[in-house]
């Protein structure tokens, strides 16, 4: 049974608010997103990205709001029902049990095995594609510690990509990423043809991937919609204090942003 008339959306976001100490981190968010669509939310360092998600993926409970996966409560949903709807990837600089890289991904597939039964045949062909898939192929047995930051962020990825959900939270996915991989891995999680709900600090990556972006300031949504409608100079300005120009790109079929910077 449903539990909000928007079942065409793949998530909802209503009025989401959360504070810490007192303070306002995020308040009154409101997202719409459709199935299928790659969505960036976008905007200056400390403006409140990661907590947004982390309150849609629930690791911090928010103050107000609602947020619905599928039409689907998802603080009412079971860690193993969540686990089946929604893959997360997330910053983690704190791990201190060593896996090797096969493992690690193999926890991507906690949500899909019998609770005594261990692995299965099925489970293991999905770990190594997915480890493939990310150009870790003959790391398997490496261990997750001795890995550069790049390689542990696609470590990171393969296991959000092993869940097999057909949602996905990335929180600053190709940050350690060099450029090559960045674009990539970008063109992975856009072939998956999954809902993306990923923060993103190049601008340009929004702009060639993104079908909807998310524009925020201050903890709060300034702006939502195509990059078309959302990355214009005049906002990038406001938003970044930096001037910019588009430059279309023909071999994209997008446009680039080109920087000015000020130089002294
Ligand atoms: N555990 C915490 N204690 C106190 N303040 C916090 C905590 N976590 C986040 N904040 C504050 O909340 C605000 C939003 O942080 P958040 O990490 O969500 O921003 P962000 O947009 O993801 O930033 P960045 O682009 O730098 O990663 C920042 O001012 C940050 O300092």
């Amino acid at each position: 049974m449903r539990e909000t008339d928007n079942g065409d959306l793949k998530l909802l976001v209503e009025g989401l608010s959360y504070s810490m100490d007192r303070r306002q981190i995020i308040e009154d968010i409101d997202l719409r997103i459709r199935p299928g669509s790659f969505v960036g939310i976008v905007g200056p360092n400390g403006c409140g990205k990661s907590t947004l998600l982390k309150n849609i993926y629930q690791v911090l409970e928010a103050d107000r709001g609602v947020v619905y996966l599928d039409g689907h409560r998802v603080d009412q949903m079971s860690n193993r029902q969540r686990a089946h709807s929604m893959a997360v990837m997330q910053q983690e600089n704190n791990i201190e049990f060593d896996l090797s890289v096969y493992e690690m991904v193999l926890l991507g597939r906690f949500s899909h095995q019998k609770v005594l039964g261990g692995s299965s045949a099925e489970d293991q062909r999905i770990v190594f594609k997915c480890i493939d898939e990310v150009g870790l192929k003959g790391y398997e047995k490496r261990h997750f510690l001795s890995l550069s930051g790049g390689e542990k962020q696609r470590t990171l990825i393969a296991r959000a990509l092993a869940q097999e959900t057909s949602f996905i939270i990335l929180d600053e996915p190709i940050n350690h990423l060099d450029i090559g991989y960045q674009y990539q891995i970008m063109n992975i999680l856009k072939r998956q043809k999954l809902t993306v709900l990923s923060s993103i600090h190049d601008l340009n990556i929004a702009v060639t991937y993104c079908d909807q972006v998310i524009l925020m300031s201050q903890g709060h949504v300034v702006a939502s919609g195509s990059p078309e409608e959302t990355l214009l100079p005049d906002r990038i300005r406001e938003l970044f204090g930096i001037d910019c120009q588009l430059v279309w790109n023909e071999k994209t079929g997008c446009n680039n942003i080109l920087y000015s910077p000020e130089m002294i």
